[in-house]
């Protein structure tokens, strides 16, 4: 019947053992930050500037680029005459773009936070508010045909010209084209480009030049700027990643991001307190992509949680009613580590956010000493979590049958749009070896006598000895030990098996290459022990009703024996877990399942994602799933008419001749 819930979800929802909204209150940092969230959604969803699109899926490339471009414009009105303030700006471009990605976007995510990171008081003055009120449009134009990952490797150039004083921004080769870029296809008319920089013949590697690519009248690529669409991705089909090449393009000296490195006017160069400083800005974009990976894991969850309660399908018991397909233990097994990882990341997050304030405030005072460990730290949560999440996804589109493997679900479009995470920003291998390498270089002051500080404190702290005798393994302080201690012991079985492939003669580079197997390994026990340490000491210590604590305790649980389980092999490699213990972990992870069984649905509510965010028939909030199916297939192009054309052009004929030879 319309309007009503559907019952099996109603119940569930009645039956939770917490109050749904005090979690969601949590999450989003109090009761008024909730309510305003809402109500700004909800401007967003009830204009009718932004309904009417039919659903993205349906629609061809150029179509879909054309409709984003129209939404993220109105966004733009909008943000004006509704007076929405900077803190509600990404809550309400998310909900008008219902997280589609246009090209434009990018001016937000990377255009502009390039200028804050790198641009000096002045060329923010310049740039900021013309790139904040879209008369400029911008991507950041980095990765090349031939180079991504390694960034010294990029070929374009920026040779300065005292004479003029004029950078000369070049694309010498077929494989330096700038290629990749969001928005630079069709959209923008500017670019921050990272480029090699020659100055009195002399090369200082990749710094970031302010290049404008468009006419500000016609839109036309500038003189000696070729400019295009790389063509149609696995997904983000709206966002126009482009190509750019430049023939001998001159810019003026100024246009050179100049907050950390300089050129002087007569080609002098003026060194950054760090090279690295040229990087700053993908860090903060790694940061972010974090809580990226929570909120993308958190409503794959929601979606499959929700659809695994109306769901009804086989027989437990002969004879009584098909169960919901959330009863079977296996389901649960597959659903609530993914549920309880999205909780685990979204507390991961809010601490590389802060991290990320506190050693950026440090280093604006020129303290450079925390920029290594925020670069290891974003690095390594970037990896980890997009890399889980973007598996995840797959296993909770997985989980929910045939079903999940249509769009209808929703699920697909995450799992492509989520899994671009883990290549974008920092592919995720050459990620997690960044953070291996602050790991050995740790591990090697620890040996040497340095007491170790920050999130890496437990590497010194930690025996390698086995601890032995009878553990609670349903102690959370034991269970972050037992983490710590596998980090630990894999750091430094890592680093002990480079120096010995050293001793054996092999240089730094080859013992490096020959150990990244062991390196990568180690380093994702460390940020695995990093988030299981943090999640465990925000339910230790947040300020919260008990009975939230009680079911964040158990999901807490729930993600680390998990972890524990599924790792078992390198907790018993020293005999620190025995066998006993992995057993006990098993028992309590069956337990634990059992015990977040009524509280899956209310858990996956809290995070309060609306049903125009989530775009799933699946995943709805009233769980009227089937009708909502029915609906959703209407609308496949395919049945615009009873009988579709290509009958005529090839079946018919084709039948008609076959008949004839009978
Ligand atoms: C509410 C409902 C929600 C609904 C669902 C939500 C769903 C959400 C899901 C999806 C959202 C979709 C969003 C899509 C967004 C798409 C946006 C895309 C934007 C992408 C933009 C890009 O990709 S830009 C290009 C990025 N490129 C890279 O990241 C390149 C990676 N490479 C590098 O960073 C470097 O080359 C390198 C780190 C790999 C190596 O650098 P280099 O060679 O110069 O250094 P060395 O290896 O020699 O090391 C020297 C020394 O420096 C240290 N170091 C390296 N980098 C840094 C740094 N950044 N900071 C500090 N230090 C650094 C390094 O560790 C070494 O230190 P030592 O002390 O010497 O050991
Ligand atoms: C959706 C999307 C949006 C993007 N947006 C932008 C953008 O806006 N601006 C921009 O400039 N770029 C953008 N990019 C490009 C992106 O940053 C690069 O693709 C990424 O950095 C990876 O580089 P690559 O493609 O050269 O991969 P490669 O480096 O060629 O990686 C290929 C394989 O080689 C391995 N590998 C490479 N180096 C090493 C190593 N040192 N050790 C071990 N293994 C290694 C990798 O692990 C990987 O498996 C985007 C990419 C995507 C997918």
């Amino acid at each position: 019947m319309a309007g009503q819930v559907n019952p099996d979800l109603a119940k569930e929802r009645e039956n939770a053992s917490f109050n749904t909204q005090k979690l969601t209150n949590l999450l989003y940092g109090g009761a008024e930050k909730v309510r305003r969230r809402r109500y700004i959604e909800s401007l967003a969803f009830s204009d009718p500037a932004y309904s009417g699109d039919e659903d993205p899926v349906f629609m061809s490339r150029e179509e879909l680029y054309s409709s984003q471009l129209k939404r993220a414009l109105t966004t733009v009105q909008r943000v004006k005459e509704l007076n929405i303030t900077e803190e509600d700006l990404s809550t309400y471009r998310n909900a008008a773009l219902s997280g589609g990605m246009p090209g434009l976007a990018l001016t937000w995510i990377a255009f502009i936070p390039t200028i804050l990171q790198q641009g000096t008081e002045e060329q923010k003055q310049k740039w900021l508010k013309p790139a904040q009120d879209l008369s400029i449009v911008g991507a950041y134009a980095q990765t090349e045909m031939g180079h991504g990952t390694f960034v010294r490797g990029l070929e374009t150039t920026a040779t300065y010209d005292p004479s003029t004083q004029e950078f000369v921004i070049h694309s010498p080769t077929l494989t330096s084209t700038k290629w990749w870029p969001g928005g630079l296809g069709k959209t923008s008319n500017y670019a921050t480009v990272m480029a090699q920089l020659y100055t009195q013949g002399k090369c200082y590697g990749p710094h970031n030049f302010m290049v404008q690519i468009r006419s500000l009248e016609d839109h036309t690529p500038c003189p000696g700027v070729t400019l295009g669409d790389i063509g149609p991705k696995m997904e983000g089909n709206a966002n126009d990643n482009g190509f750019a090449r430049f023939d001998h393009v001159r810019i003026p000296r100024e246009n050179m991001l100049m907050k950390f490195a300089r050129v002087e006017p007569d080609g002098t160069y003026v060194q950054p307190a760090s090279s690295k400083l040229a990087y700053s800005n993908m860090v903060y974009l790694r940061g972010t992509f974090v809580m990226s990976a929570a909120q993308a894991l958190a409503s794959a969850s929601t979606i499959a949680v929700r659809y695994s309660c109306v769901r009804r399908q086989s027989e437990m018991k002969p004879g009584e009613p098909e169960p919901q397909i959330l009863d079977y233990q296996t389901q649960q097994y597959k659903l609530f580590p993914q549920l309880a990882a999205a909780y685990a990341f979204w507390f991961a997050a809010r601490f590389m956010t802060q991290q990320h304030a506190s050693i950026t405030g440090s280093m604006e005072k020129g303290d450079m000493s925390g920029l290594a460990e925020l670069h290891a730290l974003s690095a390594g949560l970037k990896s980890y979590t997009t890399a889980v999440m973007s598996a995840g996804i797959d296993v909770c589109r997985m989980s929910c049958g045939g079903h999940g493997y249509s769009h209808a679900s929703g699920l697909p479009a995450l799992f492509s749009t989520g899994t671009s995470l883990c290549t974008a920003e920092g592919e995720n291998t050459v990620m997690m070896l960044q953070t291996a390498r602050y790991l050995v270089k740790c591990f090697v002051q620890s040996q040497s006598g340095k007491t170790l500080s920050g999130t890496v404190a437990y590497l010194s702290a930690v025996q390698p000895s086995p601890v032995s005798g009878e553990r609670n393994m349903s102690d959370l302080g034991t269970q972050v030990t037992a983490f710590q201690h596998r980090a630990a012991r894999m750091v430094r079985h890592a680093a002990l098996q480079m120096q010995t492939e050293m001793q054996k003669g092999k240089s730094r580079e080859d013992a490096w290459n020959s150990c990244s197997v062991l390196l990568i390994k180690a380093a994702q026990a460390h940020v695995h022990s990093f988030v299981v340490r943090n999640f465990a000491e925000t339910v230790q210590t947040v300020e919260v009703e008990e009975s939230v604590r009680a079911v964040l305790t158990s999901l807490c649980q729930l993600y680390s024996l998990h972890g524990i389980t599924e790792h078992a092999g390198d907790f018993l490699m020293d005999g620190y877990l025995t066998g006993r213990d992995i057993d006990a972990a098993s028992s309590l992870l069956s337990a634990v399942l059992a015990q977040l069984r009524p509280d899956a649905v209310a858990l996956v509510d809290a995070f309060d994602l609306h049903d125009k965010m989530l775009h799933s028939v699946l995943g709805r909030y009233d769980g009227r799933v089937y009708e909502h199916l029915y609906q959703w297939a209407q609308k496949s192009p395919l049945n615009k008419t009873e009988v579709h054309e290509s009958y005529y052009k090839y079946l018919q004929p084709f039948l008609k001749s076959n008949r004839a030879k009978l």
